[in-house]
This record gives structure tokens, C-alpha cells and sequence, in this order.
């Protein structure tokens, strides 16, 4: 991808052709198609910016250049920089998926803005401390897991608390059921550790049934991620969702089924029965970030309990008239304090970590103090 530059003459001249066939009325069934609802329409419709812009969803985002959708075609474009400053300064920043409000400049360039308030946001905390945008405006998060080697209910669980802390609906997709091992009783452990409200499915993500099975979360207007490791299913998932392998490898267009065409962008695939999927690098990668409440909001039955335990701040580990421990499983427990350990960390500035270290540091000194001693007195 390449952002327009002055002077680029052929790209000057193609620019101009954009930038009258973009500035068309509000059109919300192009729109819809790339995942925009009414809430959002309705927020749109209702800003000032309105009037003079046009409402465009981010594909792709590379440093400054970015690649924008207006349900019929991309088009590069750049942030404002004020916006840019205001994003940064509320510590957020623009993500694939995010609505925005585009102008078309006289310098033949389009600018972002400003940015629709997203529903929902994937991040993650970077090395720094900082958090970095992942997508934003997502309805669905398929966490896929192979009935392979792959399976692992506790990394479920923690993909699960740290999606709907997000605020994103988490729908566990086991994949490879063709070729898994103990399907049903894998599947009869999972039903058994996750809360009966997590909608899960056992399937073959090469068959085209998958389709059926996932149906209610394929809808017009909907979004959704492939959230897991590397290997899981998630390409071999979205090609199947997205009639990929049906459509002639290469080609890059294809009919919407209203006669009109839709450009696929790299980052946003859309499916057969009406849904996008965003695939970004980052996501492949994702390090789930979440703060603590929200945290133990999705362990609700871990908090509940915990109000009838004798002490008020009871680890849950072997305090007595612990009302915790004889009802929750013991690997759901520990699974909860590791991710609550991890949540506080990573909210932790870089100064509070090094502050905790060197506390730590001191505690450490001081039981090596207390060991030497104690041998000392043992001779
Ligand atoms: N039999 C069977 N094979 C599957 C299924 N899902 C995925 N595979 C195979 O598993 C391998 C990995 O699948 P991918 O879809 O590439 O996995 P991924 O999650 O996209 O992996 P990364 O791109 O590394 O993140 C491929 O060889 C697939 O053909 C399934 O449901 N059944
Ligand atoms: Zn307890």
C-alpha cells in the first residue's frame, strides 16, 4: 500500500476521479455490507460532520498511510494530525474497523477527520505500557482452538474473559472435529468449566456446513475476528466463510449480489452470508490487555461467591471458611489469579513496574538476610 504524494501525476489524476465519485449521498445498504449499523448510522446522521464529509470504515492502517472502504471501493487516505494529537492524547488511536468522517482536500488528498466513538475495542499493551489499537467495532469474536494438540481450556478461558471484557461477544469454535480425538468428551469438559452462556461449536472448517452451524453470527452488518494460535484454522475458517476458495484465486473483486462490485480489501474479508471478518496482523498476534473489573466481571460466579467466604480479602487458597474453593475448580481458580496477577502488571506505568521490582528486590535481600542468619545461628 502507498499513500498518495504531490506531484504523483498519474495518481493526481485518478485522485480527482475518486474524489467526485466519493462525495455521494449517504448511502447506508453499501454501508451495512461493510459492517456499519444502525446505531452507528444513527450517530453518523446526527454529527455535524455530516454535512461536509463522507462516512468511510478504516481496511488497513500502515504508520501514517491509511486504506479506507466506502462499500464499493478503498481508497488511501492520512489522519489530521489535530485528530491524530487529540486520539493520542486520550491514549487511544485509530484501528482497522474504526468509522470515520473523511474530507476530500483541495491538494487532491482525502484526511481523516474525525472518528466515530467505536462500540467495541481490541488492544493490547505494548512493551512500554502503552496500548495499542488492534480493531475497533467488533460484534464477534470466534476464538478458534484445533481438537488437536491445540486444545487447552485454560488459554479458552482467558481468550473468552479478556474478549468480553472488551465487551465483544466470545464464540468458541473448535476446529478439526474430522480428525480430533475424544470430540464429545472434550466437548462435555468444555461445557463443564465455561459458563452455559458461551454459545460453542465442534466443527470441520473445511466443509462448507460450518456455514450453518456459525449462522447466526454470519448476519449483515455483522463483524467479527478469528482470535487464536497459530495453526488453529483461522485462514482455512475465514476462506471457507468467505467462499474464497470458490472464488478464482488472484481476483480481487467480486459481485455483491446486487449487481455492484466490492472491492476486497486485505484486512477485511467479507462472507458469504453477509459478515466481515478483519484479519490484521496484529490481531494474529494479539496479547489480550483488559483491566482488572472488567476481569472479574466474566468471573462473576468467582466474585459471587467470594462475598460468602469468613475473610473479607480470602485468597481463596487455604484460609479457612473459604466458600470458594470446594465449588469452583481448582484450574479455573488458578487460571483467575494468574490472569488477575497479568491484568494488574500490564496496567502498571513502566515507573509503578520498576517501583514493584525494586520492592521485590529488597523483599528478596532481605529473606536471603534472614536465611543467612538463621544458618548462622544453626552452627
Ligand atoms: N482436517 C482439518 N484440517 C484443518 C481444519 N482447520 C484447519 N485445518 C488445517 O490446519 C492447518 C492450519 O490451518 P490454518 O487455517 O492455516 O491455521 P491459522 O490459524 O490460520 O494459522 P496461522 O496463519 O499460523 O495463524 C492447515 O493445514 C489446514 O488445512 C479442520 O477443521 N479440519
Ligand atoms: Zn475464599
Amino acid at each position: 500500500m502507498r499513500c498518495l504524494r504531490h506531484g504523483d501525476a498519474d495518481a493526481r489524476v485518478g485522485h480527482v476521479i475518486w474524489i467526485e465519485r466519493i462525495m455521494h449521498a449517504f448511502d447506508f445498504d453499501a454501508l451495512h455490507r461493510l459492517g456499519l449499523n444502525q446505531t452507528l448510522a444513527a450517530q453518523w446522521l446526527s454529527s455535524p460532520a455530516a454535512d461536509h464529509s463522507q462516512l468511510m470504515r478504516i481496511t488497513e492502517l500502515q504508520r501514517d498511510c491509511l486504506q479506507l472502504h466506502d462499500g464499493r471501493d478503498e481508497y488511501p487516505a492520512r489522519a489530521l494530525p489535530a485528530l491524530q494529537a487529540s486520539l493520542h492524547e486520550a491514549g487511544s488511536g485509530l484501528a482497522v474497523g474504526d468509522w470515520v468522517a473523511v474530507e476530500a482536500h483541495a491538494h487532491d488528498e482525502l484526511w481523516v477527520a474525525e472518528r466515530l466513538a467505536p462500540s467495541t475495542h481490541l488492544a493490547r499493551r505494548a512493551n512500554d505500557g502503552r496500548r495499542q489499537p488492534l480493531a475497533s467495532n467488533i460484534d464477534t469474536a470466534l476464538l478458534v482452538m484445533g481438537l488437536d494438540h491445540d486444545f487447552n481450556l485454560r488459554r479458552m478461558e482467558r481468550y473468552l474473559a479478556l474478549v468480553q471484557a472488551a465487551g465483544v461477544m466470545g464464540v468458541v469454535v473448535l476446529t478439526k472435529a474430522d480428525i480430533g480425538q475424544d470430540v464429545e468428551a472434550r466437548m462435555a469438559e468444555l461445557h463443564r468449566r465455561l459458563p452455559r452462556s458461551v454459545p460453542a461449536y465442534a466443527l470441520n472448517g473445511l466443509d462448507e456446513a460450518a456455514r450453518a452451524d456459525l449462522a447466526p453470527w454470519l448476519g449483515l452488518g455483522q463483524t467479527l475476528v478469528l482470535l487464536g494460535s497459530s495453526g488453529a484454522g483461522k485462514s482455512t475458517l475465514t476462506n471457507t466463510l468467505s467462499g474464497s476458495a470458490l472464488q478464482s484465486t488472484g481476483g480481487v473483486r467480486r459481485g455483491d449480489g446486487r449487481g455492484r462490485h466490492t472491492t476486497t480489501a486485505r484486512s477485511l474479508h467479507f462472507c458469504l452470508d453477509g459478515a466481515c471478518i478483519i484479519d490484521t496482523p496484529g490481531l494474529r498476534t494479539w496479547r489480550p490487555d483488559a483491566d482488572a473489573d472488567s476481569l472479574a466481571a466474566t468471573f462473576e460466579d468467582i466474585e459471587a461467591l467470594a462475598r460468602h467466604c469468613h475473610f473479607r480479602d480470602c485468597q481463596h487458597e487455604d484460609e479457612p471458611g473459604c466458600a470458594v474453593r470446594e465449588v469452583v475448580p481448582a484450574d479455573r481458580l488458578l487460571n483467575y489469579h494468574k490472569l488477575l496477577r497479568e491484568v494488574r502488571r500490564s496496567q502498571q506505568t513502566p515507573l509503578e513496574r520498576k517501583a514493584q521490582q525494586a520492592k521485590w528486590k529488597v523483599i528478596g535481600k532481605a529473606g536471603k538476610q534472614r536465611s543467612q542468619d538463621k544458618r548462622r545461628g544453626e552452627r
